[in-house]
């Protein structure tokens, strides 16, 4: 079984995935460095070069394919516009939200476009943020609300609630 990390940009599933995976022994996938290494390209210039309908189509395949165990896996955050990446995700393995508030989110996030995050041309962070909360909430097994912890209290609060 693997455990997969959910959410906005910057909530923290790159890098809490890779110290939870070596706390718990597990392996860590990273899905959008699968997407960078298939395309040969950065994420942001998949983005800006093919625009955010084809990058979510390019995801979609790539996390429908992911053929892995006992992993920890940190999916990027638009996975959840992937039908087919969502029905198998949650097939291989225990998928956990890391929810943060809007205002955190923007904190870290800083220049959206500039990190090639899929927001479209008329659309605010904020508006982002909300059509993504709910399709979070719809695929998460388990919702962990990361407000102010630090990595290591992230960690140890996601390792408490793996089944
Ligand atoms: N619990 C935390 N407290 C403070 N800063 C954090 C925390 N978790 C992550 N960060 C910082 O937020 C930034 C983004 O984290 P990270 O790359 O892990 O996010 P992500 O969820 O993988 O985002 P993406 O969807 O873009 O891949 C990094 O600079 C990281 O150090
Ligand atoms: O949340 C997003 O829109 C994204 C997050 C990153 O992990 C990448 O998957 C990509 O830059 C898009
Ligand atoms: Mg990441």
């Amino acid at each position: 079984m693997n455990v997969v990390l959910i959410g906005m940009p910057t909530a923290g599933k790159s890098t809490v995935g890779v110290i939870l995976a070596k706390v718990m022994g597990y392996d860590f996938v990273d899905s959008d460095l699968l997407i960078q290494n298939q395309e040969n390209r950065l994420l942001k210039d998949i983005i800006s070069q093919d625009g955010i309908n084809s990058f979510i189509s390019i995801e979609n395949q790539v996390n429908a394919s992911l053929q892995v165990e006992h992993s920890i896996i940190a999916t990027g955050g638009s996975v959840v516009y992937g039908v087919e990446a969502m029905a198998h995700l949650k097939e291989i393995g225990t998928v956990i939200y890391l929810k943060l508030s809007y205002e955190t989110i923007q904190k870290r996030l800083g220049n959206a476009k500039q990190r090639g995050v899929v927001l479209r041309e008329d659309q605010t962070l904020l508006q982002l943020y909300q059509e993504r909360c709910p399709l979070y909430e719809s695929y998460a097994d388990i919702i962990i609300d990361a407000e102010n912890l630090g990595i290591e209290e992230l960690v140890v609060k996601i390792m408490n609630q793996i089944p």
